[in-house]
Parts: C-alpha cells; sequence; structure tokens
C-alpha cells in the first residue's frame, strides 16, 4: 500500500536520483496538462553555491516542480481538508483561502473543505471555535476584504491536541497559510501524524509582509504592504517640504528585515534616510543620524526618514518581552528618533517640525493589490496539486518565476535578509546554508 512517506518531496540530493514517486492510487484532476511525476527544477544560483562550496555535481539540490500530477493520492469524493491561517494578517490571505476552496472544487470535485479559526487555537477543542465549511459560495467574494475569514492567532498548542482534532474530524489534507512560526508547527504537525501511520497531508503556503521567507522569492502581500508604505512616505514628504524645518518619519514593520523600508523607499525616491535591522548606525557624533538629518535639513529644508521597526534596537533598552508565540518584542525605534531628532534641533536652538508616521497595520490589512491576488492563487493552486498528489511536510514557492515544492525545513531556518553591499547571490548563500549543512 502507497502511504505519503512514499511520496515526499526530496529536494535534496542528486538531480540524477529516480524520483520517489513510482505507486499511486489513481485517479485524475480534470487539469489540461499534468506536471511530468520525475520533474524538478535546478536553480542556476544553486549550482553556483555548490561550486563555490567545492560540493560534487552529482549533489546538486533540485525542487521538485510544482503543478498538477495526472495519478493522485487522495480521493477528490472522499477526502477531506481543513485550511487554517496562523500568525500576522497580511494582504492577500483571503485569496489564498479562495484559491484553495475554488482549485479543489472546480479542478478536482472536492466537496469537504472546512475552514480552522483563529489559527491553530481553532485545532484546540473546548474553545468554542467551531470550523466553518468553506464553500465556493462561502469564498466567493472574499478576495475584495483584507485579512482573514478565518480569523488568527498567536501563542503555543499542544501538537498532539492538534493531530487528535485532525484525525477525529477525519482530515485528509490541512493546508497551512502562516508565517514561519506556523510553518514549525506546520512540520511538528506533519512530523506526528506520520509518527502515528496517519497519512495526512500538510502543505504550507507561506506568508509574512516582511518578506524574509528564504527560498521562495516575495512572498505574497509583500508587493501591495510596500506599496502602501510608500504612499505614506509620500505624505511625509509632502508634509515636511511644506514645513519650515520639517522632518517627516514613517516607521513600517520589518523585525528583522527592511525589505519593506527599502522597497517602500524605492518606489517614490522620497526618503533621505532609509534605516533598517541589517544595518547598524550611529546616532551621535560627526558621521551619526543625528548630524546627517540636521545637515539634510539645512541643506533642502526638510529631510525624509524611514525606519523598519527592528532597526537601531541597538539604541534602546530591552526587557525581554515575548508574544504569544515567544518573539521578541521589540522596543519603539520610532519614539527614540523622534525624541532625539526633535531635542537635537532644540538644543541647537533651532526649529523643527516633526512628523510622524506609523502605517503598520494599516498596510498589512488591505486587500491584495491585483499582482498580488494573481500570485496568491497560483500558490493556492499548487498548493492544492502537492496536496491531493499526496506531499507533505512541505510548502510552495515561487523561485525564479517557476512554482516548486520546497521542504518546510528549508523556510524555518535563517530568515532571508536585505543584502546590504547589493550582493544578491551571497544572501541567498546565507539563506541556503543551514538546509544544506543538515546533510
Ligand atoms: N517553534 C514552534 N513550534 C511549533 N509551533 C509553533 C512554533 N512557533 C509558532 N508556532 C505556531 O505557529 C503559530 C503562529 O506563530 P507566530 O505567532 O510566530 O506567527 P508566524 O507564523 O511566524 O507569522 P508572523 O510572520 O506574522 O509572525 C503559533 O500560534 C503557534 O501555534
Ligand atoms: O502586532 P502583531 O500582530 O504581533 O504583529 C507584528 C509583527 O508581525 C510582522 O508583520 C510579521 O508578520 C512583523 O513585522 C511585526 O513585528
Amino acid at each position: 500500500m502507497v502511504t505519503l512517506a512514499d511520496l515526499q518531496v526530496r529536494s535534496l540530493g542528486p538531480c540524477t536520483v529516480p524520483s520517489p514517486l513510482s505507486h499511486y492510487v489513481g485517479g485524475r484532476a480534470t487539469n489540461e496538462y499534468y506536471v511530468g511525476e520525475d520533474d524538478r527544477v535546478l536553480f542556476d544560483d544553486t549550482v553556483e553555491l555548490i561550486q563555490r562550496r567545492g560540493l560534487p555535481l552529482e549533489e546538486l539540490p533540485t525542487f521538485e516542480t510544482g503543478g498538477p500530477r495526472a495519478r493522485l493520492f487522495f480521493d477528490p469524493g472522499s477526502v477531506r481538508v481543513g485550511v487554517v491561517t496562523c500568525g500576522g494578517l497580511c494582504p492577500g490571505l483571503n485569496d489564498v483561502i479562495r484559491a484553495i476552496v475554488m482549485e479543489l472544487h472546480e479542478h478536482y470535485g472536492v466537496r469537504d473543505v472546512v475552514g480552522f479559526r483563529n489559527g491553530y487555537a481553532g485545532l484546540v477543542p473546548g474553545l468554542g471555535l467551531e470550523p466553518v465549511a468553506l464553500t465556493p459560495d462561502f469564498v466567493a467574494n472574499i478576495h475584495e476584504r483584507g485579512g482573514t475569514v478565518l480569523g488568527s492567532s498567536r501563542g503555543a498548542q499542544d501538537v498532539g491536541v492538534v493531530v487528535d482534532t485532525l484525525q477525529a474530524r477525519g482530515i485528509d489534507i490541512l493546508f497551512v497559510i502562516g508565517g514561519d512560526g506556523s510553518m514549525r508547527g506546520a512540520h511538528r504537525i506533519a512530523e506526528e501524524a506520520t509518527a502515528r501511520g496517519a497519512d495526512i497531508a500538510v502543505v504550507g503556503v507561506p506568508k509574512t509582509i516582511d518578506n524574509d521567507i528564504p527560498h521562495i522569492g516575495q512572498s505574497f502581500g509583500f508587493q501591495t504592504a510596500y506599496s502602501r508604505a510608500a504612499q505614506s512616505i509620500k505624505a511625509a514628504k509632502i508634509e515636511a517640504e511644506a514645513s519650515l524645518n520639517g522632518v517627516g518619519l514613517v516607521k513600517v514593520m520589518g523585525r528583522h528585515a527592511g525589505f519593506i523600508a527599502c522597497y517602500s523607499a524605492l518606489a517614490g525616491h522620497d526618503a533621505d534616510f532609509v534605516l533598517i535591522p541589517e544595518v547598524p548606525f550611529a546616532l551621535d557624533g560627526d558621521n551619526g543620524l543625528l548630524e546627517h538629518v540636521r545637515r539634510k535639513v539645512a541643506a533642502q529644508g526638510h529631510a525624509v526618514l524611514v525606519v523598519a521597526e527592528g532597526a537601531g534596537q541597538e539604541h534602546l533598552p530591552h526587557d525581554g518581552a515575548t508574544d504569544a508565540s515567544g518573539n521578541a518584542r521589540l522596543a519603539d525605534i520610532g519614539r527614540l528618533l523622534r525624541e532625539r531628532i526633535t531635542d537635537d534641533f532644540t538644543s541647537r536652538g533651532e526649529e523643527v517640525l516633526f512628523r510622524y508616521f506609523d502605517p503598520g497595520y494599516f498596510i498589512r490589512s488591505v486587500p491584495a493589490e491585483p499582482s498580488d491576488s494573481v500570485y496568491c492563487s497560483r500558490l493556492a493552486q499548487t498548493a492544492v496539486h502537492a496536496a491531493m498528489a499526496g506531499r507533505t511536510d512541505m510548502v510552495v514557492g515561487r523561485r525564479r518565476h517557476r512554482f516548486v515544492h520546497v521542504p518546510i525545513s528549508y523556510v524555518t531556518h535563517r530568515p532571508h535578509h536585505v543584502s546590504p553591499d547589493g550582493d544578491l547571490w551571497l544572501s541567498v548563500l546565507e539563506s541556503t546554508a543551514q538546509p544544506f549543512d543538515m546533510r
């Protein structure tokens, strides 16, 4: 008998290795084309990586190609599917939910899909969070709204209890839409299911507006988020320009990575300073930020700063506080900069008009823009194809225009960072290092 274990993604290993896919339950999707069962993608950046490390050519890592398989592991007529969204919000969550439901319904004829409410908490009995039936009617217009119709949450859940619930409800496939924490949770659920001998496919669609997930190209919702942040920067510019000695500061999200700050600044060319977690900066002294801001205002009459929330943490006291999921609570760099810049001008007897913008929750709660919407749908479709073909413990991603299957462990190690020197290749190397070292 074929089990999920026979069908798993093996992204590490020689590209000549025969596919592990050799037995199937049967069935066909109603798609017009099928991905060859052995199709794998070899990316040139990984070739370069391996060559730099001096590893033999036959160990090149490959990624399984995403797309519909001709033969399925689950019977569309009887498969039961669950969907859950966890962690912080992100534009496009509803698009992903909608596309999962529609793909299952339209292309596979799957009728039994439920949404677990408020993240993994919805898989814990006794909290009054009954799953909701996800039908085409229910999801028809949800993409027009920001947020997630399923709700979300942070905080720890017992993986044993979660798998108990999946088994009790007869769930065969669980789609997890969430960030790195959610993917760690998904991995543990997949492991626990395997340990119990339960054929439950767990497939992730990675999410974060911070865009710091390695191996998947840009994360969905990021483009919408930075486009909106760019509007705040534009507003800061207009306010600062119109004032005598105007200083505009825009604080955006980005705990560990400054992608939103950088891309939103690049989108409008209105920012004079962009501060990101990847680049420490001095506040005081001749080469400190305060002096640079003062000079910029003296030269052009105003200045605009964009700061990612994780930047400049070295200048702030930390109390070790964490959120419900154990993520460190950052100290407020925006407030510190407002105080220090204002004090700096005042202490010199100079006037300053400071305008502070924090579009954080606004930019992540809006509906996805069209390009993100399309991307969400394609990720969701890839996830459905993978799950129906019996893949588990994996996420979907788009690397260099190809939709691929990526083992979860690839995306939970070493977040992707802005490469301050512009060396994208090196940042790929960094984000790739951990999985390779694990071999
Ligand atoms: N290390 C972990 N092991 C198992 N499960 C985890 C782990 N970390 C988080 N989770 C689960 O994933 C859920 C979401 O995690 P978290 O709050 O860190 O958000 P996230 O998925 O990282 O998204 P975001 O990018 O918005 O922070 C938690 O509620 C928890 O159930
Ligand atoms: O306030 P919340 O909901 O915990 O989320 C904030 C965090 O979520 C993120 O957007 C990641 O999803 C971080 O940049 C940010 O610090």
